[in-house]
This record gives C-alpha cells, structure tokens and sequence, in this order.
C-alpha cells in the first residue's frame, strides 16, 4: 500500500489520488455499448449467448419461478433464515420512517401547494452475483421498493453454473413476496430492463449496485433516457480515518473487507501518524493470509493507499475531496469531526462501528454512491423509489390575490396565452 503525505502532495497529486474507476480507453464503454445494443437487437437470444458466455451456463429459461424459488428457499438452515430475517427487520424499521405525508402550505390566501407521494410503477433492482452473490442486495432494494408501493418489481441477477439462483437470494424473494427471479446478469440485465425483451418488461428506473460492466451500462441507459438509475453503484470503495485512539486490528479489517470484494475495490487510509499507518499495514499483511478471498484483497490493495496528515481537520478537508462509499472515523474523537463531513455515502463513528454492519443489518441502506458521485448523489432510500408530484389549488380569493402579479409576470416575458388564461378567470 503506498503511503503519501499529505503536506507534500501538490493540488495535482490530489486530484490524480481521488480521481478512480476510469475507463481512459473507453475499453468498457465499447463492450458494454456492443452488449446493449445485441440486447436491444435481438431480446432473449441475446441473453442465452451471454449466459453461455459469461456466465458458463446453457440456460433453458430466463428465469425461475414461484415454486423453484420456494424450493430453493426452503435449503436455507433455520439459523440462517433468522439471520436474514434480522436484516429485514432492521432494514425494514429504518426504510419505514422514511416514508412521510407532506405538509400543505398555504403560500398566500386562497393559494394552496403540496406534495405528494407517488411509486414508480415499474423498477429494475440488480443484484450482483459474479464474484460474490449478495442476497443482502436483495434486501437493500426490495424493502424500500415494496414500502414505496411500487407495482412491478423485475429482478435480475446472474445464473449460477447450474443454472439456478442462489438459495439466500430466493429466501429473500420469499421475505419480499417476489415470484420470478431472472437469470441475467452484468450489461445485459441492465439493458433488457431498459429495452425490455420477449420475457422480462421493460421497467422505468433500475437500481442496483455492480462492477464496472454493470455500473457503465447503467450510465449509458441514463443518458438514452429510456429508463432512469439511482446512481452510479460501482466497486466499493472505503475511507478509513484514524488517530492514536484506533486500533491497527481493527483498521485492517475494514479495508479488507471492502477490498475483498474485487479487484478494484480501493480502501483509503487517512491517519494523524505514520507509526499509525505502519501498524494499519502490518496488520492488513497478517490478516490477508487468513482470508479465502486472499488474492481480490491483494489486488485491491495494491490499488489503494494511505495519506498522513497533521490532524483530523485535515483528514477531513481529504475526504471531502475523495467522497468516499463509506467513511469510517475509526477514532474516539468522533464527534469533533462528523460536523465536517461535507461528501459521503454511509458513515461510520467509532471503533465499534464496521462498515460490515452497515453492509448487512443496522439498517442503512448499502447502495451507495461510488467515484466520488457522494458529492452530487445519496444512497438508495425508499425516496428513490417514489416521485414527489407537486400540487395546487387556487380558489376565488387566490386567483384575486395572485392573478394580477402572474398577468404581469407573463407580460414581462412576452406571453400572452399564459397571461391570459389568468386574465380570463379574474374577468368571469
Ligand atoms: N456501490 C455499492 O453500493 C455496491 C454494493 C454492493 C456491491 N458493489 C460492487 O458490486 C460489484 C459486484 O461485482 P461482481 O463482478 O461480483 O458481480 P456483478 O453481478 O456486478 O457482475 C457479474 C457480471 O459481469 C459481467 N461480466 C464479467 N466480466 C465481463 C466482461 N469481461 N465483459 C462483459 N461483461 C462481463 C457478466 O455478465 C457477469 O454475470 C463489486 O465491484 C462490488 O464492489 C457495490
Ligand atoms: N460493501 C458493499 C457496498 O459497497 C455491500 C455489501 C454487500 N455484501 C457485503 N457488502
Ligand atoms: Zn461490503
């Protein structure tokens, strides 16, 4: 892991360190671009070669149903089941609060404005499974969806070598009252949703957190405007900032955990000493050994760092600036900093906080925003499944009172229609 300081770093070193994910050949782009438009071209069939390629599976149909899910979800150990269910529960508590009626506001007499609350009527939610399958995906986008209320849910994820789907994933269907489950994954799922296909419908917003293949078609689909996202979800990332009250232990296996989930998954450790950083990386090498994913982790550290600063407004002014995933202040002094916090995903105070809880259970959402879009984007909440229709209505005494500054108003523009269907009112 390379370690910088931060006093010696030039305004171009800085932005060099929090620039990620680019694809400076558009190698991605090109193959994503191919991918979409073989699946806008040619539906299903698109699908099955891409299954077969990708994915190593001859597939027989795109999807699972109802009953498949049910059997697949009852392999699931009790002891598991409850585990999931726990998530649900807490995820479920904190999505829940965030569903709030409006206030109306009366702007002046006789004029009255409110918003409502409205479901997107059909979503896409994309649960990753290449590297690692995530049922927990399942749970961050189908409980905000179903609170919303929205009325078709198309969920998409790759196909295992067998062809089905992952046991805890359809355990979780069950939990959200999901029967079908499509076999497709990567570009191509994101772009059947937008397209639609001969089997899965084409959807109005799609969601879900994916690798740079994934992340890539999601942004492409945005700007044909065929169908909306809820922000770039790319490969994680994680900011740890640390002083002399973290523990080494416990820094390392934050920035693995995020590591390990692939190769360009990048942790950032930001800490008020260089004797904190050696005992951080120290740590990192005895822990990597222990862990299955041993080799991802390796890469992703190789494509991450450290940054010494002078002290933790400093390592704050660094943060912002890389708008991390997640940010972890791993430090007692916590509540001296979290004020500062100006760009981040999810947030992480203490030395009893893992970013790990947030990933599965405390009730947070874990698709977050990555490449530094925590500057422009929240989250997924159960917002991002709703649209905000904003309404009003004028009676008598507000037409009286608003009409002659709107009839000026449009004058002032030059439009006489829009002056005049107010003119019309005030004269009858
Ligand atoms: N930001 C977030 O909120 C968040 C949350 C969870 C996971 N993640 C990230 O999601 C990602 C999951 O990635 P994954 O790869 O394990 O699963 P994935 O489901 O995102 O991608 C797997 C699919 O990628 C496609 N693919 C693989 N290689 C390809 C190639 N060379 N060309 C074209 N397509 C190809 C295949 O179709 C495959 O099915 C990780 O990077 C993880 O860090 C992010
Ligand atoms: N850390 C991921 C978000 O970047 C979410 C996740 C799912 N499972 C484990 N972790
Ligand atoms: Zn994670």
């Amino acid at each position: 892991m390379k370690t910088y300081k931060y006093s010696d770093l030039s305004k171009t070193d800085i932005t060099t360190l929090v620039q990620r994910n680019v694809d400076p050949a558009n190698e991605i782009r090109q193959v994503v671009e191919d991918i979409i438009a073989n699946v806008r071209d040619n539906g299903d069939a698109a699908l099955y070669s891409y299954a077969a390629q990708f994915d190593k599976v001859d597939l027989d149909k795109l999807y699972l149903d109802g009953s498949e899910i049910a059997e697949l979800a009852s392999t699931v150990s009790t002891e598991q089941k409850d585990a999931l269910k726990l998530a649900y529960d807490n995820i479920y508590k904190f999505h829940q609060t965030q569903l709030k009626a409006e206030e109306k506001v009366v702007t002046m007499p006789g004029v009255i404005c409110w918003r409502e609350n409205r479901p997107i009527e059909k979503v896409g939610l994309y649960v990753p499974g290449g590297s690692a399958v995530l049922p927990s995906t399942l749970l961050m986008l189908g409980i905000p969806a179903r609170i919303a209320g929205c009325r078709e849910i198309v969920v998409c994820s790759p196909p295992q070598k067998d062809g089905k789907i992952n046991a805890f994933i359809a355990f979780v269907s069950t939990l959200l009252g999901i029967d079908k489950i499509y076999l497709v994954g990567g570009a191509q799922a994101v772009a059947a949703m937008a397209y639609g296909t001969e089997s899965i419908s084409k959807v109005d917003k799609i969601f879900g957190p994916g690798n740079q293949f994934v992340t890539k078609a999601k942004t492409i689909i945005q700007s044909t405007t065929l169908a909306a996202i809820d922000m770039p979800a790319g490969p994680s990332e994680v900011l740890v900032i640390a002083d002399e009250t973290s523990n080494p232990i416990f820094i390392a296996a934050d920035l693995l955990a995020q590591c390990e989930h692939g190769p360009d998954s990048q942790a950032v450790l930001v800490a008020t000493s260089q004797q904190i950083i050696d005992n951080a990386i120290a740590e990192v090498e005895k822990q990597i050994s222990t862990l299955p994913r041993a080799e991802i982790a390796a890469k992703a550290i190789a494509n991450s760092y450290a940054i010494q600063v002078d002290d933790l407004s400093q390592a704050i002014d660094f943060s912002n600036l890389y708008a991390p995933e997640h940010l972890i202040l791993a430090t007692e002094n916590w509540q001296q900093i979290t004020d500062k916090i100006i760009n981040a995903g999810s947030v992480f105070l203490g030395n009893l906080s893992p970013e790990s809880v947030g990933d599965y259970a405390s009730g947070t959402n874990h698709t977050l925003p990555t490449s530094a879009y925590a500057k422009a984007y929240s989250g997924v909440s159960v917002d991002s499944f709703l649209k905000k229709i904003t309404f009003q209505y004028i009676n008598k005494e507000g037409i009286i009172n608003i009409g002659p500054a709107v009839e000026l108003l449009a004058e002032l523009e030059g439009l006489d229609a829009h002056k005049n269907a107010v003119s019309v009112r005030l004269n009858s």
